[in-house]
């Protein structure tokens, strides 16, 4: 059991289950016809090159966006005919973050843990460890309109990590962020793994992916391009970066006649 009371029993059903998943935007069609199992316990990447569809899948997936086909389950509850439990059981840093500007971080977390119900004394106990562990202890009374990408950022993931959920959602979660905070950040996703929890992000950033994850969704066009652990979805490929060029037909891509004006003096 979570410390929230919440059963998480790894391995037993999908963390997230995807079913013939569509949205369009006029007549931009931003996810096409997605299927997708993503197992639990895991550290999944969920990676594409610009708008290949990873934020409209993840609002979809997380409740935040209306699919106009589909089914999405979380934790084995349905995301639209179910939201309470499903919301319960997960956590989300969105792309974007919009937060309450004039509150500080520490009163934001207080917040944030009167609305997922968790009692004062234990919200505090828990606000306290995260902000020492996340370097926010210092700044915990600022405003959070005066923060640094970095300090919201890690904010939101504090506010997101607050109920222990089974699952966590986090939109480019290292974008802005310092290589020192980015090892924080890490370290706890790690160590919140470990525990059998779930952690699904999305990002560019291979190398970081490759580090990471030990299982890989990677989309392109609104389509699965490939699934499933890192050897596998790496193939025979030296690294994730050159499978995923594969993958996305990008390849190539830089043809150099195209520049020859750029650099080298000539203008
Ligand atoms: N609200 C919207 N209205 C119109 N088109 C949209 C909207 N949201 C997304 N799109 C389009 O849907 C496609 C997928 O966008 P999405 O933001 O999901 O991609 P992404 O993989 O997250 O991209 P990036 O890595 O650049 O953030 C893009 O072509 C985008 O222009």
């Amino acid at each position: 059991m979570t410390e929230t009371g919440q059963g998480k029993a790894p391995g037993t059903a999908p963390a997230v289950r995807v079913r013939g998943l569509w949205k369009r935007f006029g007549e931009q069609t931003a996810v096409a016809g997605i299927d997708l199992e993503l197992p639990a316990g895991r550290f999944i990447g969920l990676v594409g090159p610009n708008g290949a569809g990873k934020t409209t899948t993840l609002s979809m997936v997380t409740g935040l966006l209306r699919p106009d086909e589909g089914s999405v389950e979380v934790a084995g509850h349905d995301v639209w005919r179910d939201p309470a439990a499903v919301k319960a059981r997960i956590g989300v840093l969105p792309e974007g973050l919009r937060m309450f500007e004039r509150l500080s971080g520490r009163e934001l977390l207080g917040y944030t843990g009167r609305l997922r119900g968790i009692p004062g004394p234990e919200t505090d106990r828990r606000a306290d460890r995260l902000l020492d562990v996340l370097g926010l202890a210092d700044a915990q009374h600022k405003l959070v309109v005066d923060y640094s990408t970095g300090m919201r950022k890690k904010t939101g993931l504090a506010a997101a990590l607050l109920h222990n959920p089974e699952v966590l959602f986090l939109d480019e979660p290292f974008e802005g962020v310092d290589p020192v905070s980015a090892q924080t950040i890490r370290a706890v996703l790690e160590r919140y793994t470990a525990s059998g929890a779930t952690v699904v992000f999305s990002s560019h950033v291979m190398e970081l992916v490759e580090s990471l994850c030990d299982w890989v969704a990677v989309l392109a066009a609104g389509t699965i391009r490939a699934h499933g652990t890192l050897d596998e979805v790496r193939g025979g490929a030296p690294s994730l970066q050159e499978a995923f060029l594969r993958l996305v037909g990008a390849e190539g891509r830089l043809d150099d006649s195209h520049l020859d004006w750029l650099g080298g003096g000539a203008r």
